[in-house]
C-alpha cells in the first residue's frame, strides 16, 4: 500500500528498495486544524526492531495510527508493501474493550476477521494460526479464559497474539511495555527478537527509554518531527535528548542513560 496525499511540493519518489517493510517520507498530518507532524521520514527494514521515543504529544500514536492508514495526511507518503495483510498492530491496552465476555481464543482469532471473511468459519489453518500465536505469547493454557479476567500482563500477550496470528511482515506496537513487570516484558522483549530474527519488522513507540537502548536496534527520536534516529550507540549525545524531550542537563534521563554524571543534589537556599 502506498498513500500518498496532494503535497504544494514536488513529491519525493518512492524507491523502496526489497528490504524495506515502512517508508515513510515527508510525513506532514493536521489534527483539530493543528501540525502534529511535520515532514517526517522514517524506513523501517526486514528484521529490524525500531523503537519510536518521544515526550508525551509529540506524536507517535499519530505515526503509527497514520502507517496503518487511519489518519489523513497533508502531504508525503507512506509506503507499507503488502498493506494491510502484511501488518500487525498491538494497540494500547486501554483501547481495548476488555469488558466483552470472549475467550482469549476469540480474541486471538478477531485479528483475521478480514482473512476469515464476513459470516465465514474459520479454517483448520486460521485455527492453526491462532495456536501458534497463542503458543509464542505463552498464553495456550489460558485460551478458553475470559478476557476480562486476565491482568494486565496477560492482556497484553493476547493482543500482542491477536497481531501475530496474521504472520506478518511489519508489527506496529503502542507502548506495549507500559505496566508490565519485568519478567513479562522480559518475555515480549525476546518475542520480538525472536520475530526479527525470522524477517519480521517491528515497529514500536515507548516511554521506557532505557529498555529502548538496550533492547532495539535503533532509535528514532520524534518530536513533532524526527529530531535524530540511528542506533542508540549513535546518540550519546546528551543534547539531543535534551531537544527530544526538553529536559535541563540535570534530567534523571540523562542520567539514566549513562549520558551525564548523577548531578550533586541542589541545596535550597534558606532565607536568613
Ligand atoms: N483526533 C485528534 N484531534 C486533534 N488533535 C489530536 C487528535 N489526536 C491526537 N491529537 C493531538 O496530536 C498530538 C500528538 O498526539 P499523539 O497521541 O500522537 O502523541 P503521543 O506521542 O502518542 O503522546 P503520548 O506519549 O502522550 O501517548 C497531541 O497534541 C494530541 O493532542
Amino acid at each position: 500500500m502506498t498513500s500518498t496525499a496532494r503535497s504544494p511540493r514536488t513529491p519525493t519518489a518512492v524507491a523502496a528498495t526489497e528490504d524495506e517493510v515502512l517508508r515513510v517520507e515527508d510525513l506532514t498530518v493536521r489534527l483539530g486544524g493543528r501540525p502534529v507532524l511535520h515532514d517526517v521520514d522514517l524506513v523501517v527494514r526486514r528484521g529490524e526492531l525500531v523503537g519510536l521515543a518521544g515526550p508525551n504529544g509529540a506524536g507517535k500514536t499519530t505515526l503509527v495510527r497514520a502507517v496503518l492508514g487511519l489518519v489523513r495526511h497533508v502531504h508525503g507518503q507512506v509506503h507499507v508493501p503488502g498493506a494491510p495483510a502484511t501488518v500487525g498492530y498491538v494497540p494500547q491496552r486501554h483501547e481495548f474493550a476488555w469488558d466483552y465476555p470472549v475467550s482469549v481464543e476469540q480474541v486471538v482469532m478477531s485479528g483475521l476477521v478480514r482473512a476469515v471473511g464476513f459470516l465465514r468459519q474459520p479454517t483448520v489453518d486460521h485455527h492453526r494460526a491462532v495456536r501458534e500465536a497463542l503458543d509464542r505469547v505463552a498464553m495456550s493454557h489460558l485460551r478458553r479464559r475470559t478476557v476480562g479476567e486476565l491482568s494486565g500482563g496477560q492482556r497484553q500477550r493476547v493482543l500482542v497474539a491477536r497481531a501475530l496470528a496474521r504472520r506478518p511482515s511489519l508489527l506496529l506496537l503502542d507502548e506495549p511495555w507500559t505496566g508490565l513487570d519485568a519478567p513479562t516484558q522480559e518475555l515480549l522483549t525476546d518475542l520480538l527478537h525472536h520475530l526479527c530474527a525470522g524477517g519480521t519488522a517491528v515497529l514500536m513507540s515507548t516511554h521506557d527509554l532505557v529498555d529502548a537502548v538496550a533492547t532495539c536496534d535503533r532509535l528514532c527520536l520524534l518530536n513533532r518531527t524526527v529530531v535524530a534516529s540511528g542506533r542508540p550507540g549513535e546518540l550519546r549525545d546528551p543534547a539531543t535528548w535534551m531537544r527530544t524531550f526538553g529536559v535541563s542537563e540535570r534530567s534523571p534521563l540523562l542520567v539514566a542513560l549513562g549520558l551525564v554524571e548523577r548531578p550533586a543534589p541542589r541545596v535550597p537556599e534558606v532565607a536568613s
